[in-house]
């Protein structure tokens, strides 16, 4: 049967968890199976990387935490910071597309899940500056999507999602489509937030260096049906910085990691 609940984190031994996946399979209403049998706890404040080939259902699992999608069978439960009475959401969702309302500036784009959430103008005011100023945008209230680099159109999708201080950041390929140098320098931001917010992020990218340099677990996943196939605990000197990703054991750590990936893609070719 099929579990889906906000916990408030009172069950024994999973008060440390933000996210707990158990026995969690997936089919879609074509046949489709895109998951597990697939389990995952997340503790609160961590960072993981949910890494895998194309179509093993890394965007499911993070449909299925936000609660947009059910299992098929299996738990999925989210925990909640009891007493709190903040509007909006206990998550917030970055896609790879920044999804902005073109016809409006990004203040207007933030303050949206405030608006949904119907929040007084005063505090959705204040909010909106704070979660501007969090990524570098506070001098950007005014513009236009159009008006706006990729790396700051991103940039304003982060900040709508950080907008109603979740606990969670589910966060989709964010910078997939960003080129190198942008995406380097949204990484170190992307770093420094979850240094000073201490949310849970849980990030998923196709990236095996984006992943070691940004996560403290890597976890790669199976072809479909996706299932955990390596749990990889990145560890090193924090706080991450250039000093990092040039250093013998990030090197060592994209090895590994390479490895675990290996079993998804030998065998296949691409021509
Ligand atoms: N709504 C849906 N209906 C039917 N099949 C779906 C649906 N959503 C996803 N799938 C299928 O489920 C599988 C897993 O999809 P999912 O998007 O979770 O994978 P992914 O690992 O995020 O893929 P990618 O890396 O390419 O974004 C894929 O085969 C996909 O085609």
């Amino acid at each position: 049967m099929a579990d889906v609940r906000a916990s408030s984190g009172g069950d024994v031994g999973l008060t440390a968890l933000a996210v707990s996946l158990r026995g969690v399979t997936k089919a879609y209403d074509n046949g489709v199976m895109a998951l597990g049998p697939f389990d995952l706890a997340v503790r609160k404040g961590e960072f993981i990387s949910l890494l895998g080939p194309s179509g093993c259902g890394k965007s499911t699992v993070l449909r299925l935490i936000a609660g947009l999608s059910a299992p098929s069978t299996g738990t999925v439960r989210v925990s909640r910071h009891e007493g709190v009475t903040r509007p909006g959401h206990a998550i917030g969702f970055v896609f790879q597309e920044p999804t902005l309302m073109p016809w409006t500036s990004v203040r207007e784009n933030v303050r949206l899940p405030l608006k949904l959430a119907g929040a007084g103008k005063a505090e959705a005011n204040a909010r909106v500056d704070e979660a501007l100023a969090s990524v570098g945008l506070a001098d950007f209230a005014g513009a236009f999507p159009r008006e706006l680099s990729g790396g700051m159109k991103m940039r304003v999708s982060l900040a709508r999602a950080l907008v109603t201080d979740p606990d969670i950041l589910l966060m989709d390929e964010p910078f997939a489509a960003l080129d190198e140098i942008t995406r380097f320098r949204l990484n170190n931001d992307l770093l420094a937030l979850w240094r000073r917010l201490r949310k849970t992020v849980i990030f998923v990218t196709h990236s095996v260096f984006e992943s070691v340099y940004l996560s403290q677990r890597v976890v790669v996943m199976t072809a479909r049906p996706g299932r955990i196939g390596a749990d990889i605990r990145i560890e090193t000197v924090e706080p991450r910085g250039e000093e990092f990703r040039t250093s013998a054991g990030y090197a060592d750590y994209c090895r590994k990691v390479s490895s675990a990936l290996a079993p998804s893609y030998s065998g296949q070719s691409v021509l």
